[in-house]
């Protein structure tokens, strides 16, 4: 027996109400204006080493699915990111943003400056992925659930208080704003659909927990490495460095 259908929707939900990175400091100074441009950059460089591994994750997923109809129904995931003959691809998109803010492109895509604890957290998304149940693996994409709202708040707070912010650094955003919701909502579903008993449901509950920590602890690196008092660690980006001249 288990908690209904709905009640489970309620508390997946309810886990993003209280837990979601869009609750995080750095974002509030982010949307706020209250970001310098170095700040932004760290953000830009950090938050870059997300976006590359996503397609990862899902290579990862998918590589364990033996029913054809759910390997078909994600791979526009990995199209998203990495991009088809037609459309760029998010990660092409993000580069243009750090264009925008005047990050040397290659060392942006190198993520050498990233930060220690963002690259702990972001891999150990990829490794939960790869090695939980199918289950939790889905059950953890569905932070995705409460990212269209971000997203919105983003676009609207950049374009609002940075120079650098306009329709072409900011198409990351918009086109997330339509991949997203087709994502979420099948993701959904599925978790819905096999998580039919009590210790399944708090499994799935367990894993979008779990991904809320990942983003949250990415953010919690920026913060203490870039936000005064800041503390650098070695071999992280060093403000003032790998730009390129003219720009931002
Ligand atoms: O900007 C954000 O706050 C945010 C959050 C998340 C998320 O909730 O994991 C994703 C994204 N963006 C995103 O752009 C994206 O492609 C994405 C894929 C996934 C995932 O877990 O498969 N999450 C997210």
């Amino acid at each position: 027996m288990s908690a209904g259908r709905a009640n489970f929707e309620k508390r997946l939900r309810q886990i993003g109400a209280e837990r979601y990175h869009d609750k995080h400091p750095f974002h509030q100074l982010l949307h706020s204006g209250g970001c310098t441009p170095d700040q932004v950059r760290a953000w830009v460089i950090n938050r870059f080493y997300y976006q590359a591994r996503i397609p990862m994750k899902d290579a990862a997923f998918m590589s364990r699915v033996d029913d054809p109809a759910l390997r078909r129904a994600w791979r526009s995931r990995i199209e998203d990111h990495d991009g088809t003959d037609e459309d760029e691809g998010g990660i092409a998109r993000w580069l243009r943003l750090a264009d925008a803010v005047g990050l040397d492109r290659q060392y942006v895509a190198s993520a050498r400056g990233v930060l220690p604890a963002t690259r702990f957290a972001v891999d150990a998304y990829v490794r939960f992925v790869r090695d939980e149940p199918l289950l939790e693996a889905v059950a953890a994409s569905l932070t995705e659930l409460f990212a269209p709202r971000i997203h919105a708040a983003r676009i609207e707070g950049l374009l609002a208080h940075y120079d650098f912010a306009d329709d072409s650094s900011l198409s990351y955003f918009r086109n997330r704003l339509n991949e997203a919701p087709k994502d979420v909502a099948f993701g959904l579903s599925w978790v819905l659909d096999r998580a039919d008993t009590d210790e399944k449901q708090d499994a799935a509950a367990a894993a979008l927990e779990f991904k809320t920590d990942v983003l949250w602890a990415q953010l919690d690196a920026l913060h203490g490495a870039y936000v005064v008092p800041a503390r650098i660690p070695p071999g992280a980006w060093i403000p003032g460095t790998h730009l390129v001249s003219g720009t931002a």
